[in-house]
């Protein structure tokens, strides 16, 4: 079976907080992978591991393939991964076309095809008639929707997206789905982490649930749907059912 994200261990410590303790993770090729937790469980800190933006405590981490403990094989990884990371890291003083053209070239794409698929991108995200303005003058959800663009002008064989759909406009978000349906379509790998249980449910064909650092859910979306919908089997799995009870006692009163 060929793995698009395998992990073995994999754990990442802050000090005394364990955010990502002993993950063992495979994602098959081809797949819409949905990784949800509750806030703090370590989604964000498991993506950083996985693109090489931080080094993990201990732990293995095949992409592609590769194990990317050896460098010269994480920077050949690193050509066939598009990332949104969490907080996004454009540059201010450029344009979205400054902004993705950099980009294109630092993956060593022709410039004519850099040209070409940015004029698409910014159409597609609707950023056209924003060319004069810095990133820094952006607003969040423009501001992503940049960062998404960004992710996709390589081509990626496999695309990484933190929370790719918050902030968001409704538009945007119909144009992300149907953009990330079909670089699954075509083969490619798609991990992403959301709190929107409904798109998540609607796009991804399987789940992984992480709580407190540790994977406690994992499966198909269509062994989701066999026990009920996906708020149902991510509040199980993160116990979440424990709070139902609690109440604000000055509300009540
Ligand atoms: N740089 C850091 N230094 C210290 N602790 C950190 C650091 N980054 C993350 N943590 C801690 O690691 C744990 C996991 O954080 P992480 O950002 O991975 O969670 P998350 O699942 O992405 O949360 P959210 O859904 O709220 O974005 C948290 O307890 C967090 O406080």
């Amino acid at each position: 079976m060929s793995f698009a994200i395998e992990t073995r261990g994999l754990t990442r410590r802050f000090g005394n907080v364990c955010a990502v303790d002993a993950l063992d993770l495979q994602v098959e090729r081809g797949r819409f992978y949905g990784f949800l937790g509750p806030n703090g469980a370590g989604k964000s800190t498991t993506i950083k591991m996985l693109t090489g933006l931080l080094a993990p405590t201990s732990g293995a981490i095949t992409i592609l393939g590769q194990d990317v403990s050896d460098t010269a094989k994480a920077r050949e990884v690193k050509r066939h991964i598009g990332v949104v990371p969490e907080n996004l890291a454009l540059f201010d003083n450029l344009t979205a076309r400054e902004y993705l053209t950099f980009i294109g070239r630092m993956y060593l794409l022709p410039p004519t095809i850099v040209r070409e698929r940015s004029q698409e991108l910014l159409t597609m995200m609707n950023l056209e008639g924003e060319e004069k303005k810095l990133t820094m003058e952006y607003s969040h959800g423009m501001k992503k929707k940049l960062a998404l663009a960004a992710a996709l002008i390589p081509n990626p064989e496999l695309l990484f997206l933190d929370e790719p759909f918050e902030g968001v406009d409704a538009v945007a978000s119909r144009v992300l789905r149907d953009i990330l349906k079909r670089v699954v379509e075509r083969g490619a790998t798609v991990f992403l982490t959301s709190h929107v249980l409904e798109i998540v449910e609607k796009l991804c064909t399987e789940v992984g649930v992480i709580a407190k650092g540790r994977l406690v859910y994992q499966g198909s979306m269509a062994q989701v749907r066999e026990s009920g919908t996906l708020e149902e089997t991510f509040i199980k799995a993160v116990g979440g059912d424990e709070h139902e009870s609690q109440k604000l006692s000055w509300l009540e009163s």
